[in-house]
């Protein structure tokens, strides 16, 4: 959360002038580190490789016009946040209009003011990261700092949607904390949390890929969203959280059935193999996966279970 407030901003100048590149680069480099291209395809590699917190971009560029590289990159759900500042000499008729309306959030007019610019970009860049910070705080768990159910609920759409496009597998697993009631009735609330936190790490840490998510999904069950997941791996990882779990040996209740606090495990998995339709429900995988749970907490607990996706014939 905090990064989005203390990194040194990126900074992509885009101009095939080079005096008005040395210029901007001169006057950008104490806000931020400034990066620049000469053309619309270099820019567009350079943004592929690493988003940019702000983009300077010349209007006539000699490749690809600026106004359709900025209506790209709003289009693209990736880069449609980054804020994109044109730099231009062109005010004729109707220029304003159509800065506006190919998403840019400003413009500044050459010759260049170097003031005017670094008030400019230093605005920018601030709502930037304000809208950065809020949006990573309204998709944060705020006791575990895991991703919230909102963000759960958001990415299961995106995953659920891309595994049915590129016919990948996808695994959803619910880990609920066993007899968690019985916890907060001998050691209280306060420390309830405490227990929460500590299961929390335990999840976080124990997804790996950049595109996996662990979540809480609510009071004291979580969620992992697993891509390129098919249901073997996904059985190791879950059975070695299991065991993590038992060994943090946190003392449980006295009337709890374990000694040390466990997790009960459901887990589904969609495999290309089944997918007849790219208009599958996504909702059917958090169901399999939720009647696997049941079923462990069943069995006893301190286990996990597979359901499989029994896909249903999407509604025309
Ligand atoms: N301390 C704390 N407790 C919570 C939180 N969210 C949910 N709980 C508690 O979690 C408990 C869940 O109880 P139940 O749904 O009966 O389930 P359980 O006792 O874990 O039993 P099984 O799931 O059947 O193993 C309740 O006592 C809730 O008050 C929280 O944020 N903090």
């Amino acid at each position: 959360m905090l990064s989005a407030y203390t990194k040194c901003p990126d900074i992509l100048i885009v101009d095939d002038d080079s005096t008005v590149v040395i210029a901007l680069k001169k006057t950008l480099e104490k806000i931020g580190r400034v990066r620049f291209a000469l053309n619309a395809e270099q820019a567009l590699m350079m943004i592929n490789e690493q988003h940019p917190d702000l983009i300077l971009l010349d209007m006539g560029l000699p490749d690809i016009n600026g106004l359709d590289i900025c209506a790209r990159l709003k289009q693209n759900p990736e880069t449609t946040d980054i804020p994109i500042l044109f730099i231009t000499s062109n005010i004729e008729v109707g220029f304003e209009e159509k800065v506006f309306d190919v998403g840019a959030a400003d413009y500044i007019l050459k010759p260049l003011n170097p003031r005017v610019v670094s008030a400019r970009v230093k605005t920018h860049l601030a709502y930037h990261r304000a809208i950065q910070l809020l949006d990573t705080q309204a998709h944060t768990d705020s006791l575990t700092n895991l991703a919230n159910r909102r963000a759960f609920d958001k990415q299961i759409v995106i995953e659920f949607k891309r595994a049915l496009r590129v016919q990948d597998p996808l695994t959803v697993a619910l880990i609920d904390i066993d007899e968690f009631k019985k916890y907060n009735d001998h050691f209280g609330h306060i420390a309830g949390d405490e227990c929460l936190k500590s299961i929390a790490t335990v999840l976080g840490e124990s997804v790996k890929r950049p595109t996996d998510m662990a979540a809480r999904y609510g009071g004291e069950e979580f969620a992992f969203i697993l891509p390129h997941t098919g249901t073997n791996g996904a059985r190791k990882l879950l059975y070695k959280l299991l065991t993590t779990i038992e060994q943090l040996n946190l003392t449980h209740a006295p009337d709890a059935t374990y000694q040390a606090v466990t997790v009960s495990i459901g887990y589904s998995t969609l495999n290309p193999e089944n997918v007849t339709s790219i208009e599958h429900d996504y909702a059917a995988i958090i169901e399999a996966a939720d009647t696997a749970l049941y079923e462990s907490k069943q069995k006893g607990r301190n286990c996990l279970h597979y359901n499989p996706l029994a896909l249903a014939a999407p509604s025309t």
